[in-house]
């Protein structure tokens, strides 16, 4: 009898009914050779490892540009069925591939996590993509043909439907299309762009890789944090855990050694940091000449104007083929209009989506602004972190986020706040790898229920239970925030924000309290005060109403001069035009990596 995709995903959280859920490892068991040879030993992915002899000659790539159109040649199909084993490890033998969906980080609050997931609250979420013949989007995983190794990974995530962002980006990306997506923080985005690239991977065929200890990556996801991408990496082997498709991760402050011998070992998805990527790329270790995917998680920041001379040269000095060769996936939940044009290099005939407004913030997310004088600081997050002991946040066991503008300002408060009791931690750029990963671990599991951080952990950072985002200093630019705040309220729960106001924020004001009456929040009269007499609305990068116009090739004034890049729009709900005023230069800081 057919089961359906809520009863298979209940089925895979339930042991006993589940024949195929996969065996708990042990850690010291882990790592070992499996003593199982795999049920179906080749693969697509192999082929760039050097192993799949059949895979010379034209890439072919479901449903991808390269391949012209989808096929149903399940010849190069290789890791739908390829359950039971790990990947070929390229240089000889079968590696243990290790369980990734035994998270023991997660487990003292592993009995919440499983209730509170709620996408319906994004279902009337507004959506509008533009471009030409825009793929219609999906309403359930089912409708997708992923592959059912990867149909088997969402049920073992659990995630019973997709969220607005993977309805319409999935979709568009398995049909080869560049995209430009635009999607509140938490709603989902990173499995967005991982399926389709994890599932075009296992039914490709591709060139053999020409050198020996040269790593050829078939796909490239970079990110702006070390952290980021290594959750990426996390999040990416969960989705292709028994598919062969093989994920390395390389990132700046771990010892490269380590990270070479990964590579050298094989990689189809190469998740980076674009330091240490152009590292790789000089020492020759690394060849971007296979790439036929590029994601860039976090895009605006990736192209702002600390990592840009970065950017282009691994996208467009090195030997990655050029736009409409390879796909390109550019993904975030804010995208200045500069950048958008910026980014347009990059991208090929290219769809734009956002659903939600570009750069809004979701109304899960309860914000609240306090006026609070720089000296009074210290003692007004006292009394919240108090109060929020004696009440807890949303009735949640709560983890506060507690950003600061500088590294010393970082070290200072987390030292204050244990000296007074509270059991703190901190992350910021100044920290060594060992010492950030120690903070993130130890937050994550509540060891130390506040983390001090500044902006290197305010983006992308899926953590869950953080009940509590306070901005102890509020950041110069409103996308910022809203990337802070969006470390809270993620995948449907409900959050909760807290700013410090003061005079030195005036420049925030207008764009502070336009995004809070965006999101429904209530802007307190001094703040609409200081909105009114600041006079840096120009400064504002939004405009329109809340509905407002987002594509930049929708301009009037880009268009007399590309008419012919902008294909047709088509908007779920009805939007006017609005547009962006200048893009004041975004923080830069190219240190994160
Ligand atoms: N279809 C789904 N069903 C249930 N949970 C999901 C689904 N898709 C993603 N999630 C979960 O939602 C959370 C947020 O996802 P993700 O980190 O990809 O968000 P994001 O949009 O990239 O956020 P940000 O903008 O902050 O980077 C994750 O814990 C993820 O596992």
């Amino acid at each position: 009898m057919a089961m359906s995709w809520a009863d298979s995903v209940s089925a895979a959280e339930n042991p006993a009914g589940a024949a195929s859920k996969s065996a708990y490892v042990p850690p010291h068991l882990r790592n070992r050779p499996s003593i199982e040879p795999p049920a179906q030993a080749s693969y697509a992915g192999a082929a760039a490892l050097g192993n799949d002899h059949s895979g010379y000659g034209v890439p072919n790539v479901v449903g991808s540009r390269w391949s012209g159109q989808r096929t149903e040649n399940r010849s190069g199909y290789v890791g739908g069925g390829g359950r039971g084993g790990g990947w070929n490890g390229g240089r000889g033998g079968w590696d243990r591939e290790v369980n990734p969906f035994t998270d023991e980080d997660s487990e003292p609050f592993s009995e919440q996590e499983s209730s509170g997931i709620n996408f319906d609250a994004y279902e009337d979420i507004p959506v509008e993509t533009s471009g030409d013949n825009v793929p219609p989007p999906v309403n359930t995983f089912a409708d997708i043909d992923l592959g059912e190794a990867v149909n088997e990974n969402i049920r073992r995530c659990k995630y019973v439907k997709p969220t607005p962002v993977q309805r319409h980006a999935i979709p568009i990306s398995l049909a080869g299309r560049d995209l430009m997506a635009c999607a509140q923080t938490g709603s989902g985005k990173t499995a967005a762009f991982c399926f389709p690239i994890i599932s075009g991977i296992m039914r490709g065929h591709f060139p053999r890789p020409p050198r020996p200890r040269v790593a050829f990556p078939l796909a490239l996801i970079l990110s702006p944090t070390r952290e980021l991408s290594c959750q990426i990496h996390d999040e990416a082997k969960k989705f292709s855990y028994q598919t062969g498709v093989r994920v390395v991760v390389a990132y700046g402050g771990a010892p490269i050694n380590q990270q070479l011998r990964e590579l050298e070992r094989g990689v189809h998805i190469l998740v980076a940091t674009p330091g240490r990527l152009v590292d790789l790329l000089e020492r020759a270790r690394v060849s971007l000449q296979m790439i036929r995917y590029l994601a860039l998680d976090e895009a605006d920041r990736m192209l702002d104007m600390g990592f840009e001379p970065q950017i282009r040269k691994i996208v467009q000095q090195m030997d990655m083929p050029p736009p409409g060769v390879r796909q390109t996936m550019l993904f975030s939940a804010t995208f200045p209009k500069e950048i958008q044009r910026l980014a347009s290099d990059f991208l090929s005939s290219y769809i734009f989506l956002a659903v939600g407004r570009v750069g809004s913030s979701t109304d899960l997310i309860v914000q609240r602004v306090e006026y609070v004088q720089e000296t009074d600081k210290r003692s007004h997050l006292m009394d919240l972190l108090h109060a929020q002991r004696e009440n807890g946040v949303h009735g949640k066991q709560a983890l506060t986020l507690v950003f600061v503008e500088t590294k010393k300002g970082a070290d200072s408060l987390e030292h204050w706040l244990c000296m007074n009791g509270f059991p703190a931690t901190a992350i910021h750029g100044d920290r060594t790898q060992q010492e950030r990963e120690y903070a993130l671990r130890s937050f994550k599991t509540g060891h130390t229920p506040i983390m001090v951080a500044t902006d290197v952990a305010a983006r992308g950072l899926d953590i869950p239970h953080v009940a509590h985002v306070v901005n102890f200093d509020l950041p110069n630019d409103i996308d910022d925030y809203v990337h802070r705040i969006g470390r809270t309220g993620r995948a449907g729960k409900t959050g909760l924000a807290t700013a410090f106001f003061n005079e030195n924020n005036s420049s925030l004001a207008k764009s502070l309290s336009d995004l809070m009456t965006e999101a429904n929040q209530e802007v307190p009269a001094w703040l609409s005060r200081f909105a009114a007499r600041s006079n840096y609305g120009g400064k504002s990068r939004r405009g329109g109403g809340r509905f407002g116009g987002r594509d930049f090739r929708r301009d009037s004034s880009y268009n007399r001069g590309a008419a012919d890049y902008y294909g047709g729009a088509n908007m779920n709900s009805g939007y006017a035009s609005g547009g962006y005023s200048s893009y004041g230069a975004a923080g830069v800081t190219s240190a994160w990596d």
